[in-house]
């Protein structure tokens, strides 16, 4: 799949990743992703990611069925709740590789914390389910979906062909077509929520779009550092 259309130049979307343009730069370019395209990426820390992964998918699940409850319309709501299930099934699978491809037992898996910028990122999410306006809540959620899927379609187009490529199960899942459609509905569906919503909800929007994105950034990097509690050597 190659990259999806620009979005409509007035709305909400076309701003929010104008905005935020120099920080979707700097996670393609971040050292996590730049070895994943190459495949020069330590298996251990795909491995934490992955881990951290399946932590991240179920808090984003809750955001999206809690977002599905506020939508006012049959489709809308089958959308997110689609798509919390997705989140759902995706963990799942996440899941049941631990075992098979990184030869993680149960035990292992549930001694493995999750991270501080997965809990924050996990945590911020569900704030937002809780306290924001639905509005605001859908621009939290955007990008989970638009900078994968800008990842995904990156990385493909540096790589080619993937038939001997290490990671090429995960390029695959985000450069997909099916997952391209996805990411065009959350795209409109931002855009028209954002097109009757007042201006002090766009402003806040425009903020939680951008604060999601540096969590984006931050799952990344956390990943690439293997990032750990500094407070733990205090707890035994
Ligand atoms: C940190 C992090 N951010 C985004 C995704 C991508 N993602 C997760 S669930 C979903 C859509 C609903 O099924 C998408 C696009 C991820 N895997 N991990």
């Amino acid at each position: 799949m190659s990259k999806l259309p620009a979005p409509p130049a007035d709305g909400f979307c076309a701003q929010a990743w104008e905005h935020t343009a120099g920080l979707q730069q700097a996670i393609v370019e971040h050292p996590f992703n730049t070895g994943l395209a190459d495949g020069s990426l330590d298996r251990e820390v795909f491995a934490f990611y992955i881990v951290q992964d399946a932590r991240y998918l179920v808090g984003f699940a809750q955001a999206l069925a809690a977002a599905s409850t506020r939508a006012d319309n049959a489709e809308d709501a089958a959308f997110l709740s689609g798509s919390a299930n997705g989140a759902l099934v995706e963990e799942r699978r996440l899941h049941a590789g631990y075992v098979s491809e990184f030869g993680l037992t149960e035990a292992e898996i549930d001694g493995i914390g999750t991270s501080p910028s997965c809990l924050a990122y996990t945590s911020y999410l569900r704030a937002c389910a809780l306290t924001e306006p639905y509005p605001v809540l859908l621009a939290a959620i955007l990008p989970c979906f638009w900078v994968y899927q800008h990842v995904g379609t990156t990385i493909l187009e540096s790589t080619g062909d993937l038939a001997e490529h290490p990671y090429r199960a995960w390029i695959q899942t985000y450069a997909d077509d099916e997952f391209a459609a996805a990411v065009l509905t959350a795209r409109e569906l931002v855009d028209r929520v954002a097109a009757s919503a007042d201006d002090a909800t766009r402003q806040r929007m425009l903020a939680a779009f951008t604060r999601a994105t540096e969590y984006e950034w931050l799952f990344w990097n956390s990943a690439w550092t293997k990032e750990a509690w500094p407070t733990a050597e205090f707890l035994g």
